[in-house]
């Protein structure tokens, strides 16, 4: 479905070369969960860009269904970390989620209601669908960011780091929505984080990064059962040994000889 190879990205300008991606090469089967962890700075968000087709990398190439990424493409949408500076404060939130719909020329406007309907159903904000995002806390404006995406019905939703601005009750609420939303809806998810626990929890695979300039350092399989609850399955010992290895993975990464490119 999704298939990265060998993904570099130097940015440049002004004097000052940053060799964010050095190496990255993975894929995504049709229908996967996959979380990609990684320490601070290690170029996640330049990674999703890429894979986005809102950046374009220095070499390597993204493939979406085999056919080259180069630009933002109808079959994904992105959910970003920053919330507050993804909703249009001016706008409801039913008409937050309908904007995208807009660039689909052939969805009538009827099917453009129906699928906003459904998609703030999903994330429970039926009931707000006419405020303003302002009058909305933190994760319910993320919920509405969420559904945003869901109503572009994409096959693969990326998400960055969706949930590091909300607390941590509702942070453990909105990544059991990812969960449910992905068994729904069978889409491809590759969702980022620097929580190695988020991405124990949430996903089937992890890939864990390593510090810039970034390769894919480890590949992690969860072996956690498929039905996954917030008290049991952390508090299972196969949680434990998962997190453990990544951390390990991350800090081995940590401590690579620096680049000298
Ligand atoms: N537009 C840019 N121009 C120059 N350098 C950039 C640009 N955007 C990011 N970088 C650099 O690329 C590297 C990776 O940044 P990126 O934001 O992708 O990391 P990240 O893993 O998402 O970070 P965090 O976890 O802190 O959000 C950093 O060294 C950063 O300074």
């Amino acid at each position: 479905m999704l298939d990265v190879r060998g993904l570099r990205k130097i940015y440049g300008g002004h004097g000052r070369e940053v060799e964010a991606l050095r190496d990255l090469t993975f894929t995504l089967d049709p229908g996967e969960l996959v979380c990609l962890v990684g320490p601070s700075g290690c170029g996640k968000t330049t990674l999703l860009k890429c894979v986005a087709g809102l950046l374009a990398p220095t070499s390597g190439e993204v493939l979406l269904d085999g056919s080259p990424v180069t630009g933002p493409r109808p079959g994904m949408a992105v959910v970003f970390q920053e919330y507050s500076r993804s909703l249009f404060p001016w706008m409801r939130v039913r008409d937050n989620v309908e904007l995208p719909l807009r660039q689909k020329k052939s969805l009538g406007r009827q099917r453009r209601h129906a699928l906003v309907e459904d998609a703030l159903e999903a994330v429970g904000l039926t009931a707000s669908a006419g405020a303003y995002p302002w009058q909305l806390s933190g994760g319910m404006q993320q919920r509405v960011a969420i559904a945003r995406a869901l109503a572009y019905e994409p096959e693969v939703l990326l998400m960055d780091e969706p949930f590091a601005a909300v607390d941590a009750q509702t942070r453990a609420g909105l990544e059991d929505l990812v969960r449910k939303l992905w068994q729904e809806r069978g889409m491809t998810i590759l969702f980022v984080t620097h929580d190695i626990d988020e991405a124990v929890y949430l996903g089937q695979r992890v890939l864990t990064l390593s510090a810039s300039p970034t390769v894919v350092q480890d590949e992690l399989k969860i072996t956690l059962p498929h039905e996954r609850d917030q008290l049991e399955s952390r508090a299972d010992a196969r949680f434990a040994e998962l997190r453990t290895h990544v951390y390990a993975q991350i800090r081995a990464a940590g401590t690579r000889p620096a680049p000298t490119a």
